[in-house]
């Protein structure tokens, strides 16, 4: 099985990576995550040595993301959705859920004692202190979901998911790829969970290397063992392009 410590970055990557179990270790507390002030380092060493060509790529809404990502990057939210091109901010973003659905679930979310987090492109039932509720958590957003519905159902790391169609990684990052400074070159993308499988045939597809950080079974073709080992890999990655 291929690993990410054998993998290299040249001069002509494009790297693509998410933040929540990638770049930042999973936590209780989704609003305490954050970049590694080391990884930050990392990554803009290679985004000058890469032209720019460095994006963080999550299912944070875009709003999220800008406040734990450093602007100077790429940041791609709303699990593809939403861009901020580096050193654009105040940017304003429309809301597409129904403001009826996202009342009906706060609402429900409030009876149940459940943690629920309002994306513009999504709703989020986290269950990750309330396992019990796991299927509750599905069950009152399912109601939203169904083939006629324009919503549909994501699992993710202890978090049920209902998003509006036609969003997702694998889509922005090959828009992306389509335009400068991204065009052109070799794409990596490193996820963790459900929600980044759909980048893994993109990234495939255009010939470059897509990671998983965790185990088999996945489309990823290349795995990590941690964020710890993809925090170390950039650190390395960042010196050995500066010497190129
Ligand atoms: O695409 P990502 O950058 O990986 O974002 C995926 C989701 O991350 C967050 O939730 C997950 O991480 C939390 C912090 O570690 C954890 O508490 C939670 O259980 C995980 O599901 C974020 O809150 C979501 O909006 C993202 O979609």
């Amino acid at each position: 099985m291929p690993f990410l410590m054998d993998v290299n970055l040249s001069l002509d990557s494009a790297l693509f990576l998410d933040l929540d179990g990638t770049l930042a270790d999973i936590s209780p507390d989704r609003n305490s995550i954050r970049i590694p002030p080391a990884a930050e380092r990392s990554l803009m060493g290679i985004f000058d040595c890469l032209s720019g060509a460095v994006a963080i790529v999550s299912g944070r809404d875009i709003d999220d993301l800008a406040v734990r990502v450093p602007e100077a990057l790429w940041r791609i939210g709303n699990h593809g959705a939403f861009v901020l091109a580096p050193g654009e901010s105040g940017r304003t973003f429309p809301s597409l859920i129904d403001p009826a659905i996202i009342d009906d679930v706060k609402r429900r979310c409030a009876e149940l004692g459940l943690d629920l987090e309002v994306k513009k492109t999504s709703i989020a039932i986290h269950y990750r202190s309330t396992p019990e509720l796991e299927s509750a958590s599905h069950g009152l957003l399912a109601r939203y979901a169904g083939q006629d519905s324009e919503y549909l159902m994501e699992a993710g790391k202890m978090v049920a998911e209902l998003k509006v169609r036609n969003v997702g990684k694998g889509k922005a990052i090959e828009e992306r790829m389509r335009q400068a400074p991204f065009a052109g070159r070799l794409p990596l993308f490193l996820g963790d969970d459900v929600t980044d499988e759909d980048a893994y045939p993109v990234i495939n597809r255009l010939g470059g290397v897509s990671i998983k950080v965790g185990a088999p079974p996945s489309l990823a073709t290349t795995f990590a063992s941690s964020p710890a080992e993809v925090r170390q890999w950039l650190e390395q990655q960042a010196a050995a392009l500066h010497t190129l």
